[in-house]
């Protein structure tokens, strides 16, 4: 794959290996998650998010999705508990989605797929930085959260009204003053495993934290979403649909649950 990664037909997922042979790895992400088989774990501790509003820094469309970047350089945005230990600072958070309704996530529920995911990005302080956390077998912790489409969620608003300025991939703007804990649903339980990002470089370092209720987005909001461009400006356009990678063998991993 001479050209960069992406979601096309030439440079998407099936693509991937080619240059990150970790792709075909044994723990890699996402997965289906089948709730009957996930087994429930009374020793997982409740999760624990602390998010300081004031460390949002900026949102950016990075020609994959778009994210919102996050002041790390202290233990203000935080996310302990769970199945991890340690102390995990918040990175940043971006979204996956589709062309249409019917998918878009990356995690799949049943073999269901939502039409959007957020996944908020944390790093194991126990490492200098994100970029040395990232090769480690428990340097990151992914939280992730199912959209469903229903009613129109006004704590998207202040994302979605960012986007004018961020149409074109390596536009960014001034996004200050937003605490992500808002993005969650009311139920902290998650499911829990052992994988990888899910985008190149693939890298196989990540607890993944996968919140069972999902949050709601309109039809009208997704659409906002879709009008984002993975392509730049002066580029021929080519809408940021289908960003998401199917889900990935399981490989003998075991899914715990927090529930029952
Ligand atoms: C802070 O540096 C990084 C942060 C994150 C990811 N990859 C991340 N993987 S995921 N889906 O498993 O969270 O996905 C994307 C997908 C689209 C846009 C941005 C992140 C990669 C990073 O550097 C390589
Ligand atoms: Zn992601």
């Amino acid at each position: 794959m001479s050209h960069g990664w992406g979601y096309g037909a030439n440079n998407g997922p099936e693509k991937w290996g080619e240059d990150f042979p970790v792709a075909n790895g044994p723990r890699q992400s996402p997965i289906n998650i089948v709730p009957k088989e996930a087994q429930y774990d009374s020793t997982l501790k409740s999760l624990k998010l602390k998010y300081d509003p004031s460390n949002a820094n900026g949102i950016l469309n990075n020609g994959h999705s778009f994210q919102v970047d996050y002041e790390d350089d202290a233990n203000s945005s935080i996310l302990t508990g769970g199945p991890i230990s340690g102390t995990y600072r918040l990175k940043q958070f971006h979204f996956h989605w589709g062309a249409s309704n019917d998918r878009g996530s990356e995690h799949t529920v049943n073999g269901i797929k939502f039409p959007c995911e957020l996944h908020l990005v944390h790093w194991n302080t126990k490492y200098p930085s994100f970029g040395e956390a990232a090769s480690q077998p428990d340097g990151l912790a992914v939280v992730g959260v199912f959209l469903k489409i229903g009613a129109a969620n006004p704590r998207l608003q202040k994302v979605l009204d960012a986007f004018d300025s961020i149409m074109t991939k390596g536009k960014q703007t001034v996004f200050a003053n937003f605490d992500p804990k808002t993005l969650l649903p009311g139920s902290l339980d998650f499911w829990t495993y052992d994988g990888s990002l899910t985008t190149p470089p693939l890298l196989e370092s990540v607890s993944w934290i996968v919140l069972k209720e999902p949050i709601s987005v309109s039809p009208v909001q997704m659409a906002r979403f879709r009008g984002l461009f993975f392509t730049g400006e002066g580029e021929a356009p080519c809408c940021m649909v289908d960003n998401y990678r199917p889900p990935q063998p399981l490989k003998g991993r075991q899914v715990r649950a927090s529930f029952k």
